[in-house]
């Protein structure tokens, strides 16, 4: 693990052919669309933890904002409405289609519990080698609403979301995250979920979520 300030060990971030090892496209199968949308993904979150780490020189700041902004143009004429939109609303990709919050990669869901593995790239750097305290609740939200609706339940809204920040969650490593179902009472579900380094408890939240009326927003 990095110390507060000395450099990262790149052998712990990069692979052979520098692939970042916790970003690998289309792990669960998928059509061509999907393939295509998840390396999309995961080049663009390669990009950002680069970025977050990088101390380019002002050549290469202003050729890379040239080239943003050509691909931010070109996607221009193609906005379409949220329901119709690819980013963040697709529970079949692995990052669901989004670079807002790291990849949890869910090994073992059911109707009531699920755990896996997230791992927190540069990108989400608070400082001194801890992950950012509003990237952390981000994540909590994520696999907690994704139970909240699981299994063909009605869609939920987050009422509340405390989170208790117990340890530092470590930056460039590979965490271990559970959640699970606690109480359920008619629209009203409570759910917990853990975040683990090793033995260590990081942080640990409570969410209650409410299950929407027919044509609530
Ligand atoms: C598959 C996709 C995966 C997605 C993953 C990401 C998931 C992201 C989910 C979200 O983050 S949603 C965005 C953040 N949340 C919001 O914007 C919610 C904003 N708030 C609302 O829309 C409403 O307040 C809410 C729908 C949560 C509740 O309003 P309602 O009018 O439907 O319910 P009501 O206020 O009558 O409360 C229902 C019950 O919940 C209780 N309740 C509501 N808010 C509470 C609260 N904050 N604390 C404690 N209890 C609360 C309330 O007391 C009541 O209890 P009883 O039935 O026992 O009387």
């Amino acid at each position: 693990m990095t110390s507060a300030g000395e450099q990262p060990d790149r052998t712990v971030l990069l692979t052979d052919t520098g692939e970042r090892p916790w970003r690998s496209a289309n792990l669960y199968g998928g059509d061509e669309y999907s393939a295509a949308y998840d390396e999309l993904t995961n080049a663009l979150g390669d990009f950002l933890d680069r970025l977050a780490e990088a101390r380019p020189e002002t050549e290469l700041i202003a050729s890379m904002t040239e080239s943003l902004s050509e691909l931010a143009r070109g996607l221009d004429p193609l906005a379409v409405a949220e329901r119709d939109r690819v980013f963040g609303r697709r529970t079949d990709l692995v990052s669901r289609g989004q670079t807002m919050s790291p990849t949890v990669d869910l090994a073992e869901v059911d109707d009531r519990s699920a755990s896996g593995t997230v791992y927190f790239g540069p990108y989400f750097l608070g400082g001194n080698g801890a992950v950012h305290g509003g990237a952390i609740p981000l994540v909590f939200d994520e696999i907690l609403g994704r139970l909240a609706n699981a299994s063909g339940r009605p869609p939920q809204r987050t009422a509340y979301l405390n989170t208790d920040f117990r340890s530092i969650t470590p930056v460039n490593r590979t965490l271990t995250i559970r959640a699970w179902l606690v109480s359920e009472d008619g629209r009203k579900r409570v759910l917990r979920a853990t975040i683990h380094d090793q033995d260590i408890l990081c942080a640990e939240a409570e969410g209650l979520f409410i299950a929407l009326r027919p044509g609530q927003p």
